[in-house]
């Protein structure tokens, strides 16, 4: 089983560059799909196991994938068999994100039902009845969601009860190609959102509003592959700052979009960090002795629940009581049994998260809950008394790319096990 071992106490120091968007880059190879005439070309593709398992349900669609370093090229020209099976997306979410583009081009989809998973039970009723309303008839067998409707999309209204992220590209996919013009209210506003548009503007798409609370999309006949380079990942340069910011290192990122982060920058800087702009880089600069703070999750621009768990990791290390509310998933609080396994004092109640910070942590034998949990360890691993051993890197290895190598450039103590190419002995 990999490992990732991490001795605490080490300064951080130098550069360290940041990939292409995870979840801006899932969308756009399903929106690739869309496409019936010419390949699309994306660049700045990260390298993360998501994007390998997407390619793999792409291939089983009949599409033409082919990933080289850090482009990937998808021809959908071919005809596309419709069917997304339970063995590729129940591995990732975002895979279901083919219905609105098969429905679009076919009228048809067949895709398994995604499921719950560890953060919340996730459910998909927003994709469906905004479907619904575009004139898709669903019917649930074996486990899947088979959808059909004779001819186009229909343009409709449609409101959506929660700025959901998924359901805002599933739907906005499928308008691209609707009869008509679609209006999406109360729709999601992450910069993955404004990046889904562009791609399918770049397509020939006609996209309004992405950004805004209200999408407007006119209905085209077609749309047409087009090469396309992803937004840097705005949690994994989150992840970063707040690896500066935990072990009191001033640390450099390249390829950052600051716009993307203010609600966490806003925060750094009241706990006492200051983070500085340098053209495409930013500057993490540990400033004062450090504050508590309250944090809450909310839709963007608030506070992104992709960046809470490591938020927490942080905010163990500053002296005083914090809070931290999470109001995006129910269940999003496993990583805190791991961190009390480092001797950390905190408490939850209900969503509520009240962390007694500025006790000495201890390194400790603990399990990656999910993705972002992953990254919160190790980063709570570099400033702990001692050895910690984070496993479970399965959910690390979907949203980060060579993490360990990545903060051992900038001085940490840290080796993974099982990596061949990594045999270092931890001293
Ligand atoms: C691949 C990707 O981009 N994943 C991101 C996306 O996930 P994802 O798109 O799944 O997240 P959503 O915004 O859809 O979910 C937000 C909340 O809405 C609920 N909901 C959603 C859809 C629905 O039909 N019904 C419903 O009740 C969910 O259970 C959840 O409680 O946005 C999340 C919220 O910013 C991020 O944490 C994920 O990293
Ligand atoms: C929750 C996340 O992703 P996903 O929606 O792919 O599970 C995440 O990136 O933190």
């Amino acid at each position: 089983m990999d490992t990732i071992i991490v001795k605490g106490g080490q300064k951080l120091s130098g550069t360290v560059k940041i990939e292409g968007s995870k979840n801006a880059v899932l969308p756009i190879i399903t929106a690739s799909l869309l496409a019936s005439k010419n390949k699309s070309n994306i660049k700045n593709v990260p390298r993360f196991s998501d994007v390998g398992i997407l390619s793999e349900l792409l291939s089983f669609i009949g599409a033409d994938v082919n990933l080289k370093e850090n482009e990937l090229v998808v021809d959908a020209t071919p005809k596309l068999n419709c069917n997304a099976p339970f063995h590729l997306v129940s591995q990732m979410r975002a895979s279901m994100l083919v219905m609105g583009p098969l429905l679009a081009r076919y009228g048809y989809c067949n895709v398994a039902m995604p499921g719950g998973c560890a953060i919340g039970s996730r459910p998909i009723d927003f994709h469906i009845k905004g479907f619904e309303k575009m004139g898709v008839q669903f019917t649930t067998k074996d486990g899947s969601y088979e959808g059909r409707i004779d001819g186009r999309l229909k343009a409709a209204n449609i409101y959506l009860d929660f700025p959901s992220v998924g359901a805002t590209q599933n739907l906005m996919m499928g308008a691209s190609l609707a009869e008509g013009t679609t209006i999406i209210d109360n729709v999601a506003k992450e910069p993955e959102i404004v990046d889904l548009a562009n791609y399918i503007n770049a397509m020939g798409g006609k996209v309004r509003g992405a950004g805004t609370s209200r999408l407007k999309i006119e209905g085209v006949e077609s749309l047409t592959g087009c090469e396309y380079t992803v937004i840097p990942d705005r949690i994994e340069a989150g992840t970063f700052m707040i690896a500066g910011a935990i072990t009191r290192s001033e640390i450099r990122l390249e390829n950052v979009m600051s716009e993307h982060l203010t609600a966490l920058i806003s925060k750094l800087e009241e706990v006492g960090i200051d983070i500085i702009q340098d053209g495409n880089d930013v500057i993490v600069k540990p400033m004062r002795s450090y504050k508590p703070i309250k944090v809450k999750t909310m839709p963007h621009p608030g506070f992104p629940t992709d960046l809470q768990s490591q938020m927490m990791a942080l905010l163990t290390t500053v002296e005083g009581t914090s809070t931290i509310t999470e109001t995006i998933f129910e269940n999003r609080f496993m990583h805190v049994n791991e961190f009390n396994r480092m001797s950390t004092d905190i408490e939850v109640d209900d969503n509520r998260a009240v962390i007694k910070g500025g006790t000495e942590m201890k390194g400790a034998r603990v399990r990656a809950t999910d993705l972002r949990a992953a990254a919160s360890l190790i980063l709570a691993g570099l400033v702990s008394d001692g050895y910690t051993e984070v496993t479970e890197l399965k959910h690390l290895d979907r949203g980060y790319v060579d993490f360990h190598l990545k903060l051992r450039n900038l001085g940490a103590n840290i080796e993974r096990t099982g990596d061949v190419s990594d045999t270092t002995v931890l001293s």
